[in-house]
């Protein structure tokens, strides 16, 4: 509601000032620069709405005609450096080398000197003027653009899809402007709201000097210059001229901010069918309170969840009523294909679903606290959420270099996580950082307290992303394919501590994996998903041993066992087929396009999760017949 409000104001205000400034000789404005002396500082009057400057001369006026100096000066500034230094920046960041070496050294040299010093010489030499405060302004903006702009061409020069332009064999100009340009777009343009802002400032700074705008031209730094002799007779004098510098900065920044939403699809704001908008309603009707207090061990009881993800061709349910309960000391597997919408459950329950794209759209997660009161965490407000991270649900990452920060030590990092949720005497903190890295078996963590990740191997680094994760003595551990970045002996070790760790403080644990074989060594219960959906669940012993949906089967035919490479002649077998679109899901059974055993049956509908026994569910139509 604010950011709609203030975006309006800002488009507002803006188109104002410029069709003002535009239209300002055409309008029935009195003359800026005629002088009144009898006049002089008087007040607002019907023919001088702001009153009168020292020199007897209309305030309005001369705002209006001020901004036709000041925002000429700086938009076209920003405007020009924007062009120069977006080009520097891309072919600099994507050639490398020595046509780096010759784009970027040199502005480097005009980044060193501060921007004010450089342009009071450049004036100094050249004389004052706008035209040639334009072109100053215009040349010390550009390495700020050429550095925004280099700093994302390196970061995306080498992502898969310039890979595959390359591939195609585009030209680098064309990969320049129709690939890595659009993807630079959102920064570059948060650089121009800045610039502009920064330029305003500037011009009006050196015409306040008198090296800017030559009077009697008025511009808003001369008004500004004149009014501050005089501001203990006539504050207003100086107040106006400040208020529409600040008005006007302001609201570039806001339209540049809604600009780069606008162009940068993964920022761009969700928009849901009318449908969608229905469901969360219902959904979000007072659910949040306590709901009565739950009876057994239960931890976790999520029940229908459905999250919905904006593309750009419509939305998808990378979850699609997802109902599993995690109890305290208990181990649960969500295992599926990549894409099955096992990490969106997990990011559902801590609340870190990608930002503006996508949400909850329907279904409940209850977090029983330890005093057994269940807590609706689709509906506790991000603000109450923040107490629950860490301290209730900790979660632990695929790769724990990059959730570790580079640039801290591991104790510091620990220290962090320790005092995230209370405040404790410095000795305290860095002893109960010290017994978390004992807890996850690091070797000599005294010493480790002071290194960095970097000074780990991957293994470490993980127990080290486990005992911050634990800091905070969480009741329920996420952890999203902890083990895929690890060789297999690390693997084991560190299922070896979560299980060690399960055990010795009863923490519920929702192991997220694409791998059945180290399920097995893990889970109670395994969940296993496809295409967003729960289609089979049990315990583990059924999950191995009775699988009753077809895919499951599949799951566990592409596990490799060791008699399969000792014998020599079994074949791994995988799952014909691949995982279908989101945007185009068969209209069934999602997996009966990839399953052996589909008829007709399986086409006709969705079929339901049917309970096979107490403890499974399979969501297959033929299941009885196949088993
Ligand atoms: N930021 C995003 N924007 C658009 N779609 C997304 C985004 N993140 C995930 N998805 C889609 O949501 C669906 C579920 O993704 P999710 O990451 O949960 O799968 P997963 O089973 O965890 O797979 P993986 O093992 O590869 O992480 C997929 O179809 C994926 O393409």
């Amino acid at each position: 509601m604010l950011r709609n409000v203030t975006l309006v104001f800002a488009i507002g205000f803006l188109a104002a000032m410029v069709a003002l400034a535009v239209f300002a000789p055409l309008l029935p404005l009195p003359d800026p620069v005629k002088m009144d002396v009898i006049s002089r500082m008087a007040g607002p009057s019907w023919a001088h709405p702001f009153g009168q400057d020292e020199y007897g001369r209309d305030i309005f006026s001369r705002i209006i005609h001020g901004a036709r100096a000041s925002l000429a000066v700086s938009l076209t500034a920003a405007a020009l450096a924007g062009a120069a230094g977006v080009i520097v920046g891309l072919v600099g960041g994507y050639f490398q080398g020595w046509i780096e070496l010759a784009t970027m050294r040199p502005l480097d040299v005009i980044l060193s000197f501060p921007p004010m010093l450089l342009a009071l010489l450049a004036v100094a030499l050249l004389g004052p003027g706008a035209l040639t405060l334009t072109v100053i302004l215009s040349i010390l903006f550009i390495p700020a653009y050429a550095r925004v702009t280099y700093g994302e061409v390196l970061v995306v020069r080498n992502h898969e899809y310039v890979e595959a332009a390359r591939a195609l064999g585009h030209r680098p100009l064309r990969i320049l402007a129709r690939t890595i340009l659009p993807n630079v777009a959102g920064p570059v343009l948060v650089q121009f709201s800045l610039v502009v802002a920064s330029c305003i400032v500037l011009e009006s700074g050196l015409s306040f000097l008198g090296l800017g705008v030559v009077p009697p031209t008025p511009s808003w730094g001369l008004m500004i210059r004149g009014a501050r002799a005089y501001m203990h007779l006539d504050p207003m004098g100086i107040v106006w001229p400040c208020m529409a510098l600040v008005f006007t900065v302001f609201s570039v920044n806001r339209l540049c901010d809604h600009l780069r939403d606008v162009f940068d699809p993964k920022a761009r704001r969700v928009s849901f069918s009318p449908a969608s908008a229905i469901d969360e309603d219902d959904g979000a009707r007072g659910r949040e309170a306590a709901a009565g207090s739950a009876t057994d061990d239960m931890l976790l009881d999520i029940r229908n969840l459905t999250t919905e993800i904006a593309v750009p061709r419509g939305s998808i349910r990378a979850v699609d009523g997802v109902s599993l309960k995690v109890r305290r000391g208990e181990a649960v597997a969500l295992v599926g294909e990549s894409g099955s919408g096992k990490s969106m459950t997990g990011l559902a329950i801590m609340k870190l679903l990608p930002r503006r794209i996508s949400r909850i759209a329907r279904g409940s997660i209850d977090y029983v606290t330890a005093d057994r009161q269940r807590h609706d965490l689709a509906t506790v407000p991000l603000n109450r959420f923040r107490a629950y991270r860490g301290k209730e649900i900790g979660m632990v990452f695929q790769e724990p270099m990059a959730c570790l920060n580079p640039v801290y030590t591991i104790g510091y990092q620990l220290v962090e996580a320790v005092t995230a949720h209370a405040r404790l005497p410095k000795q305290e903190t860095w002893a109960r950082a010290l017994k978390a890295l004992k807890q996850v078996g690091i070797p000599d963590p005294e010493r480790r307290l002071h290194e960095y990740p970097h000074q780990l191997s991957g293994g470490m680094r993980q127990r080290v992303a486990i005992a911050i994760a634990l800091c905070g003595k969480p009741s329920l551990l996420i952890a999203d394919e902890p083990t895929t970045a690890l060789d297999v002996t690390v693997q084991a070790q560190i299922l070896d501590l979560l299980e060690q760790i399960r055990e010795a403080s009863r923490i519920g644990l929702i192991f997220i994996t694409h791998n059945l074989g180290v399920v097995a060594e893990i889970a109670d219960r395994v969940v296993v998903m496809y295409c967003g959906q729960v289609v089979e669940e049990g315990t583990a012993e059924e999950i191995f041993y009775t699988p009753r949906h077809p895919y499951t089967r599949g799951l566990l035919a592409s596990v490799p066992k060791v008699e399969d490479k000792t014998g020599g002649n079994k074949r791994l077998s995988s799952i014909p087929g691949a995982v279908p679109s989101p945007l185009a899901l068969p209209p069934g059974c999602r997996f009966a396009p990839r399953c052996a055993h589909a008829t007709d049956l399986c086409n006709a509908g969705v079929p339901a999760l049917e309970p096979v026994s107490d403890s499974q569910a399979a969501r297959c139509v033929r299941w009885r017949e196949l088993a």
